[in-house]
């Protein structure tokens, strides 16, 4: 009897327990973008740090209204405030983002007043004071700890809290080992039984786009040897991903070769459509994933599994994938016996399968929009039926 297949969810629960977030380190505030801190940056300032005007005009003091005229005492610019008090009856000229005078209770734009000399009449009177209390968007000991990756916002506000290192888990590295024979790299010539190695560097890319480093390394061979150099070359890695060699063929040395060199697998072997040899464990200090070699089934258990570890080891949690119901424009039948991701377009009546869910079919892979994920033995589904979608 064949051994039973181990569910997805179960997969990547078990694949989550084997990573952990990865130290803290400082890291400049102009590096940080797509980082994901590991402590809070802490405000050493107000912001704004002293109470400013939203306008050029003037500053007058509480009272002043419309036909009201002032004496003009002096100016505030930004950088440089006014030494001395607004008082009634006295203005002061302000610029946008200058220090609001000691005194001064609201800025009068300058379109709302006519000047002759150094006298000012008001002719408008608008409800706004123009003003921005000092500590109005932070105050000094207010803490930032977002927890998801830095966007550019919050690199502008950690800059004006001050904080110019933020501690940030390290970034998961990771050493991508592409296998097999066949394979020759991007650009070389390939004679009539070779192809050129392609799903590494889609994987490569999607760990890249997450915030890991990604370490592409040669090609190791469907040998021993080859596969142990592979590995020593990975070594310092805090994931090593191999890509082929995982299934069950004479060729397949993958497994028994890591197990050989002290790996421990996990699991081997999972209720996937594209994706069945999954394997994942641990070699040494380093979480160890064998992807399947077809480049659809490494690029769909990367969305599925690698990303959330990912997350894990980047000091975040394993969000799920964002999933959508959608409906289906074309009937489908009876799921198998593996929880199936199925590449679909995306049209006006709903999601329509590509024309073929083989797992070496990139140039489907690529103009798909997505995919619709059908449970074990779902039973055939209909036109209009809801699925759930998971978009590109
Ligand atoms: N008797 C069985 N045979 C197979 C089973 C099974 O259960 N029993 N599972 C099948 C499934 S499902 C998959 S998926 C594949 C996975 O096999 P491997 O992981 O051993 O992958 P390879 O045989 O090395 O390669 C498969 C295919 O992909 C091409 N390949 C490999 N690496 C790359 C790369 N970096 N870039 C582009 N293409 C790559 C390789 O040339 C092969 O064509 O096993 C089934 N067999
Ligand atoms: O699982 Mo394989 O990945 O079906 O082609």
């Amino acid at each position: 009897m064949k051994p039973a297949l181990l569910p997805v969810d179960e997969a990547l629960a078990r694949i989550l327990r084997l990573g952990a977030a990865l130290p803290p380190e400082d890291v400049a505030l102009p590096d940080a973008l797509g980082r994901v801190m590991a402590s809070a940056a802490v405000a050493d300032r107000d912001q704004p740090p002293f109470s400013t005007s939203s306008m050029d005009g003037y500053a007058v003091a509480d009272g002043a209204a419309r036909g009201d005229s002032l004496l003009v005492i002096g100016e505030s610019a930004a950088g440089q405030r006014f030494a001395g008090s607004v008082h009634a009856g006295t203005a002061v000229r302000i610029f946008t983002g200058a220090p609001l005078p000691d005194g001064a209770h609201r800025v009068i734009p300058q379109e709302d007043v006519s000047r002759a000399g150094d006298t000012i009449t008001i002719t408008d009177d608008q409800s706004s004071r123009f003003v921005r209390a000092q500590g109005d968007d932070f105050q000094a000991g207010s803490t930032y700890f977002p927890r998801r990756p830095l966007r550019p916002a919050d690199l502008g506000l950690l800059a004006s809290m001050n904080a110019a290192t933020v501690r940030c888990h390290r970034r998961p590295r990771v050493a991508i080992i592409p296998g097999g024979d066949e394979l020759v790299q991007i650009g070389a010539h390939a004679g009539p039984d070779q192809i050129v190695a392609s799903g590494d560097l889609a994987v490569a890319a999607m760990v890249e786009q997450a915030g890991a480093i990604a370490q592409r390394l040669p090609i190791a061979r469907d040998n021993a040897p080859s596969i142990r150099a592979a590995f020593d070359a990975a070594a310092g890695a805090d994931l090593i991903i191999t890509i082929g060699g995982a299934s069950v063929g004479d060729h397949d040395l993958i497994a028994p070769t890591a197990r050989a060199m002290g790996a421990e697998i996990d699991f081997h072997r999972i209720a996937l459509q594209p994706g069945k040899p999954l394997m994942a464990g641990k070699m040494g200090d380093a979480v160890f994933i064998g992807l399947p070699g077809n480049p659809v089934s490494a690029q769909i258990c990367t969305m599925v599994f690698i990303l959330p570890l990912l997350s894990v080891m980047s000091g975040l949690d394993a969000a799920p994938l964002p999933t959508q119901k959608v409906r289906l424009a074309a009937d489908l039948p009876a799921n198998g016996n593996r929880q199936h991701y199925m590449r679909v377009f995306t049209g006006p009546d709903g999601v329509t399968p590509v024309r073929s869910q083989e797992s070496n079919l990139q140039s489907l892979l690529a103009a798909a929009d997505g995919v619709i994920v059908r449970p074990i033995a779902a039973p055939p589904a209909k036109v209009g039926d809801l699925v759930d979608f998971i978009a590109f």
